[in-house]
């Protein structure tokens, strides 16, 4: 029977739960649920008490080029025991598992099952712990590179923004901001000091949505698919305006982004530039995330983005960061 062409497909769970227990000669009752259905899918696969993460790619959305890099950080970093989700090869000591999807090839690969659970709000201690480890990472991705995608502020705020003109009027008020803030970002860009702030590989989504957290306060980092070249501060600036946007009680907030900071400092220092262009950083990777929300319509966000998300998110979020930092 031939199908109509798709562009993405969810795979049955029945089958992938067959599929694997193959690939990974898992024994006994091998079961697969679907946690998300995200830019990539994510699977929750279990093998009597074992658990593990399948994620399969969405259709051209990584080459194998890409995820094999993405393996070779997470094998580097679990190789000098950074708590993170490792990828697990097969049987045949593959890695990437190839799926014959309706819509073309889609690559899967599957990882360890972080320990703990999600927290959307967590102690003053765990961010000093998050910062700690984060800062361990970096440590040993200073200077690591990647065949992979270099953060510039071509990706960051040009080719982001030209995605968000897809549904965002040009002679709306959110786009004269986003427009006058993205030239803004590209001079703050070109004023960088490059020999006082540190290069290497970037996770580049670190919050509290990629953690797992035990209830001994064992953190483990999970979801490394927008890995790539950058400055290692992009990190820290992702991180500390995604605990802006979910913490509420700004005294609260402060001290949680000053443990934090103090985690990541009592392991090695962050100059005094890396300092100062956290908050533009900031809003560039609000700039860049908001770009790919548009670039997924098609197979991921068309749930819930439209002109009027968008312009609650510039105001509620980007403007009101870009505000409470004293940008501009
Ligand atoms: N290694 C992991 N260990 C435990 N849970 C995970 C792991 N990877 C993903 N998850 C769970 O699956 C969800 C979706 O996975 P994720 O890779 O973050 O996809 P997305 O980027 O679409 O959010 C996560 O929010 C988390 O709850
Ligand atoms: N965290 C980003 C988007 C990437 O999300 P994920 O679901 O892949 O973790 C955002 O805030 O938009």
């Amino acid at each position: 029977m031939s199908h109509f062409p798709v562009i993405s497909s969810n795979l049955s769970t029945v089958h992938l739960a067959s599929f694997l227990k193959e690939k990974y000669c898992f024994s006994g009752n091998t079961q697969c649920n679907l946690l998300k259905t995200g830019i990539n899918h994510t699977y929750l696969v279990q093998s009597g008490v074992e658990k593990f993460i399948f994620r399969v790619y969405s259709l051209n959305w990584r080459t194998e080029v890409e995820i094999l890099e993405e393996i070779r950080l997470l094998n580097t970093l679990k190789a000098q025991e950074i708590s993170i989700s490792h990828p697990i090869f097969d049987k045949n000591k593959n890695y990437i598992q190839s799926i014959n999807a309706p819509e073309g090839e889609r690559l899967g690969l599957m990882f360890s099952f972080a320990k703990g659970e999600k927290l959307l709000n967590f102690s003053e201690e765990t961010h000093f712990k998050v910062g700690q480890l984060m800062a361990q990472i970096h440590q040993i991705t200073l200077q690591f590179n990647l065949e992979r995608v270099q953060y510039s502020p071509q990706i960051l705020l040009i080719d982001s923004l030209n995605y968000i003109e897809n549904f965002l009027p040009n002679d709306s008020e959110e786009m004269d901001f986003m427009k006058k803030t993205q030239q803004y970002l590209i001079d703050e860009f070109s004023k960088i000091d490059v020999n006082l702030v540190r290069k290497g590989a970037v996770h580049l989504d670190i919050w509290f949505d990629n953690l797992n957290i035990t209830k001994d306060n064992k953190i483990t980092i999970f979801d490394f698919d927008f890995c790539g070249n950058g400055l290692l501060c992009m990190d820290i600036a992702y991180y500390i305006l995604q605990l802006n946007s979910t913490e509420k009680d700004e005294a609260v907030c402060q001290s949680k982004i000053k443990n934090f900071l103090n985690g990541y400092e009592s392991i090695t220092k962050i100059t005094d530039e890396e300092k100062r262009i956290i908050p533009m950083l900031g809003v560039s990777l609000y700039f860049f995330y908001l770009g790919i929300q548009c670039q997924r319509f098609d197979n991921w966000s068309n749930t819930f983005l439209n002109e009027t998300y968008l312009k609650r998110f510039i105001n509620l979020l980007v403007k009101r960061y870009f505000e409470l930092n004293k940008l501009g």
